[in-house]
């Protein structure tokens, strides 16, 4: 038997699909194709000849091409998703949701056809609805459908307490439940920094505010780039997450994952932490809640399901 290397397909060579390419190549966790629409056929060539070229110098072997052809993605391993418009200043993500809808609804119909077996990874926004849409129109497992939140929205969170306590990045955990909007739910009961409890740490005022600017972190990048939105940090979250399903390493993180029941929700894609391994979403960890943590996730899942409403009702 010859073992084949990992195919990755990214839809949408724009700001964080190429970034994606990247940094995906720059961990050699395998071959990239990138697609666009056929207009920008070139540009997507271009695009990935470059990092092609780029490769000799990092010292890294990954074949990297850009397509307008989804033959040229068959059979591929992981497929994430990053077609579609961003928002710009004075837009929320929902503002994005009838033209993203349609542009996923027929990326999924190509994915279906020529990658019937691969895990797909959804960041195109509104997401959470996104991940639903692209749920229906690809008819794969629920462990096959994914959504990127979770990863993004911690990394800030995270990101916010260090620089708050002036420590290493690296030893401060937590997660974000929710949807991906401004009501997300950043769980301080379940945050720690070197083990030692957050609350331990900062006074309520300060987390307060930590957890407030890590809510509305998406908007803060929008207004500074002006024309655009977040592209490192959402990739880097893509390329965590790829990792974690193609090396089987069942890290524990939170994804917009399909819920028929956990946390008390039915048939509803919200980020929850999950075990994200070779199985895709292997299994959905269940957290208890107190009264006020599960009343602010409610209020963010009845947010998530405002904006699928809009998906199902309007003729795409
Ligand atoms: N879930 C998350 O955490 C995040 C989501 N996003 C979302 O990701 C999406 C992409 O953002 P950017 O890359 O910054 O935008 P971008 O505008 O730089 O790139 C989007 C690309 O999608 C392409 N595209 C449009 N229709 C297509 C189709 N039918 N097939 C293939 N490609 C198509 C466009 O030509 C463009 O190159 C946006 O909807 C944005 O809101 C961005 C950051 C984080
Ligand atoms: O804010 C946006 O529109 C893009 C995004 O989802 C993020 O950066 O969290």
């Amino acid at each position: 038997m010859r073992i084949k290397r990992n195919k990755i397909t990214i839809v949408g060579a724009g700001f964080t699909g190429a970034t994606t390419a990247l940094m995906l190549a720059q961990k050699e966790l395998g071959d990239i194709v990138l697609v666009d629409i056929p207009e920008l056929e070139n540009p997507t060539k271009g695009k990935a000849l470059d990092m092609l070229e780029a490769t000799p110098v990092m010292g890294v072997d990954a074949k990297i091409i850009g397509t307008a052809n989804y033959e040229d993605t068959a059979d591929s391993d992981i497929v994430i998703v990053t077609a579609g418009i961003a928002r710009k200043p004075g837009m929320s993500r929902d503002d994005l949701v009838s033209t993203n809808a349609r542009i996923v609804t027929s990326v999924c119909e190509q994915i279906k056809r020529t990658s019937p077996n691969a895990y797909v990874i959804i960041l195109s926004n509104p997401v959470d609805a996104m991940t639903y849409v692209a749920y229906q129109v690809l008819g794969f497992p629920k462990n096959r459908v994914i959504g990127q939140s979770g990863v993004l929205d911690t990394a800030r969170y995270c990101t916010f307490i260090a620089e708050e306590l002036n420590v290493s990045v690296e030893d401060v955990q937590g997660f974000v439940l929710g949807g991906h909007g401004d009501d997300m739910v950043p769980l301080v009961r379940y945050s720690n920094v070197g083990g030692i409890p957050l609350e331990k740490l900062l006074p309520a005022d300060r987390i307060a505010a930590i957890v407030d600017r890590a809510r509305v972190g998406g908007g803060e990048i929008v207004s500074l780039l002006g024309n655009g939105s977040a592209y490192y940090a959402p990739a880097a979250s893509l390329v965590q997450m790829t990792e974690a399903i193609l090396k089987d390493k069942k890290r524990i993180l939170p994804v917009i994952a399909y819920l028929e029941g956990e946390f008390g929700y039915q048939q509803l894609f919200m980020g929850v932490p999950v075990i994200l391994g070779a199985g895709g979403i292997e299994k959905v960890m269940e957290l208890e809640l107190t009264e006020e943590e599960q009343a602010a996730l409610d209020q963010s899942a009845q947010s998530v399901r405002d904006v699928i409403a809009i998906v199902q009702t309007s003729s795409l």
